[in-house]
């Protein structure tokens, strides 16, 4: 597997302050990596000490095969949006991203009306920074860091501020430039139902420390999340979801199955059932919350533990 970032045994002060404490994990390409954790917790630090805006205290973090601090092309990949984004007031949306394309050395100005369109500012193009809502900013950030077409993208939490629709697009431009353009990318949210979404992959860290990794699929299957059929007859019915290669599955006990693919047509499933010769008791789909999952982590972990 390609590793895009690694952080090996990072911690962080400032002053006498542990921010960070012995934080590994690993992001890999394809990756959209959710970085969850309370106020405090680390997030931003993290971010910032991989895009080298802050200066790490120990251990490694290495970023597209190069060691920070030494990077040498590293960053030029990396598009990232971390805190309020790096826009110039003063400038408008087109001038700010002008003034981007020429410091990446991008001299194509149809790069500057795509990215702008990209991220839905086309009305504000010729408006000031300063004028625009935070959720707008937002956009622009983003249109920011994706200037350069990077392979990875830094965000920290970049839907804070956006409406519902406007979070909705957001989601779906993650998930497009994650599908048609393979960038990996991190991002921190406090909107867990948004990041459930969006991400593959989840990180927790809580008072500097990280407590746990899961990917989305062990997550749901932890969470239970899925299509539960009870039926009359186990054996014949999950004979069937393995004929019709409806899987995984997990027999529960004698009478429930988990499907743990959500997408499974549930209507379909039943007649399917039905005509096997099983009888079908009950459908239900269960979805499995970020939020609950995270505050039992909390709960196991006695709340996290101070550095
Ligand atoms: N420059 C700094 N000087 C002193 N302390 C800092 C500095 N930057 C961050 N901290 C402290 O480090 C801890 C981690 O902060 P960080 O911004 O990384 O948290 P976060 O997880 O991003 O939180 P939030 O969700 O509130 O954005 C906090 O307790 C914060 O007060």
């Amino acid at each position: 597997m390609d590793t895009i970032l690694k952080l090996q045994h990072v911690s962080k002060q400032f002053g006498r302050f542990q921010a960070l404490n012995d934080v590994s994990f690993t992001v890999n390409r394809g990756d959209i990596y959710g970085l969850i954790g309370e106020n405090g917790a680390g997030k931003t630090t993290i971010m910032r000490l991989i895009t080298h805006l802050s200066p790490l205290n120990s251990g490694s973090i290495t970023l597209l095969g190069e060691q920070a601090p030494h990077y040498q092309q590293a960053l030029k990949h990396v598009g990232a949006a971390i805190e309020t984004p790096a826009a110039f007031k003063k400038l408008t949306v087109k001038q700010n991203l002008t003034l981007a394309a020429i410091q990446h050395g991008i001299q194509d100005k149809q790069v500057i009306t795509d990215n702008i369109h990209f991220v839905g500012l086309d009305e504000k193009a010729t408006t000031k920074a300063s004028k625009l809502s935070l959720g707008q900013r937002q956009r622009l950030g983003l249109a920011l860091a994706l200037l350069s077409q990077p392979d990875f993208l830094v965000l920290d939490e970049p839907i804070n501020g956006l409406d519902p629709s406007g979070i909705m697009a957001f989601r779906e431009l993650l998930k497009k430039l994650n599908r048609e353009q393979n960038t990996t990318i991190l991002i921190s949210s406090h909107i867990l139902t948004e990041l459930y979404q969006v991400s593959t992959k989840f990180g927790f860290i809580s008072h500097g420390q990280f407590i746990k990794e899961v990917t989305k699929e062990d997550l749901d299957k932890e969470n239970r999340s899925g299509i539960l059929l009870t039926v009359d007859d186990v054996k014949l019915a999950a004979e069937l979801l393995d004929s019709s290669n409806i899987q995984p599955f997990t027999v529960l006990d004698d009478a429930r199955i988990l499907v743990h693919d959500l997408s499974v047509d549930t209507a379909k499933l039943n007649q399917e059932l039905v005509i096997a010769g099983v009888a079908v008791k009950n459908i239900t789909r269960q979805e499995g919350s970020l939020e609950e999952y995270y505050t039992d982590l909390l709960k196991t972990q006695g709340g996290g533990q101070h550095a």
